[in-house]
């Protein structure tokens, strides 16, 4: 899958992912409407509303990027109606051809951990019959419960052919107050980097690891360093937009194949017609300005690894 990936984002030139983080406060309220008026003020009216929003945002983008990456979050908070949209939403997106990233990070004892994998990457057999869950092609992972909780992830996908991101260092404003703690005389996220680095080695694909690792936009020094501690891990990178990481400071979580990482946004592209720079698209035309936003994006991407030497 890591291959397939990689051809995907060499075909459309667009290292980018885009976020289905489907908040009912995005969703432009001729939705609403029509989905409350079906199932009523109800989970499955939101279940239904995010479900065709998901719908707008992938027929007017698909063909400009290689993956998408729905946040798991985004549907359970709706229980099983959510939960039912989330898995509607990956099929339709890998119908469209598009590769999907399950936004999921989870990462528990051995035990527990294998029941996760199997039920987003693997098959899970009933009597005679074998099932697939949710069937995402990569998931995020939670590392810091130790190597036995990855472990059974890692088994899953060299058996699935599909990929992991293992959570490095993340995007979010706190998340020095456990990753950069000095173990050893080491930030701790530099070992994790280490571990997920190792851990890739053994599972190659052609040129980079389907063991990927996820790198916030929102610390490009830190990424700089760990791109340089995981020469072939893809690194997912988000934070771009919203949380205000910028294209000029991914240029060196990239390599000079101009390959290795993936840049992530959810709000940037989903809600875009919110913005001030795609209002005049308005909520009818929502679609329109994610797609335009995604234009927008790659063209930012690109320029700065343009003018960073990469490409
Ligand atoms: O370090 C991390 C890991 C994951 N995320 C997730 O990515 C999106 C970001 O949404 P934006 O709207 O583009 O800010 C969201 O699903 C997070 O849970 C992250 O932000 N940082």
């Amino acid at each position: 899958m890591i291959q397939q990936l990689i051809n995907k984002i060499q075909k459309t030139e667009a290292p980018i992912v885009v976020g289905l983080d489907p908040m009912l406060d995005y969703i432009p309220e001729q939705i609403k409407e029509k989905a409350y008026k079906e199932k009523g003020e109800t989970l499955a009216g939101a279940a239904e509303a995010i479900w065709q929003f998901n719908k707008g945002i992938v027929d007017a983008t698909y063909d400009l990027i290689p993956a998408v990456k729905p946040q798991i979050a985004m549907y359970e908070q709706f229980g099983i109606e959510g939960l039912i949209a989330y898995k509607k939403t990956i099929e339709y997106c890998k119908e469209k051809g598009l590769v999907v990233i399950g936004d999921i990070k989870r990462g528990d004892i051995g035990s527990t951990s294998a029941a996760y994998a199997v039920g987003h990457l693997g098959k899970v057999t009933v009597g005679k019959n074998t099932y697939k869950g949710f069937d995402e092609d990569f998931a995020t992972v939670n590392p810091y419960l130790g190597s036995d909780g990855v472990k059974p992830f890692i088994d899953v996908c060299k058996e699935e052919k599909k990929g992991l991101f293992i959570l490095v260092k993340t995007s979010n404003p706190s998340s020095g107050e456990i990753q950069d703690k000095l173990v050893d005389g080491k930030p701790l996220y530099e070992l994790i980097g280490e571990m997920v680095s190792e851990w890739g080695r053994e599972h190659m694909g052609d040129s980079y690891s389907y063991i990927g690792a996820v790198v916030g936009a929102t610390y490009p020094e830190m990424g700089k360093i760990l791109r340089k501690l995981m020469p072939k891990t893809y690194i997912l990178v988000p934070g771009y937009g919203a949380q205000g990481g910028k294209a000029e400071d991914l240029v060196d979580y990239f390599n000079k194949d101009g390959l290795g990482a993936i840049v992530s946004s959810s709000r940037g592209i989903i809600a875009a017609y919110k913005a001030k720079n795609y209002e005049k698209f308005g909520p009818e035309a929502y679609a329109d300005a994610s797609r335009q936003a995604v234009i927008d994006m790659r063209e930012e991407i690109n320029t700065a690894l343009v003018k960073g030497g990469i490409k």
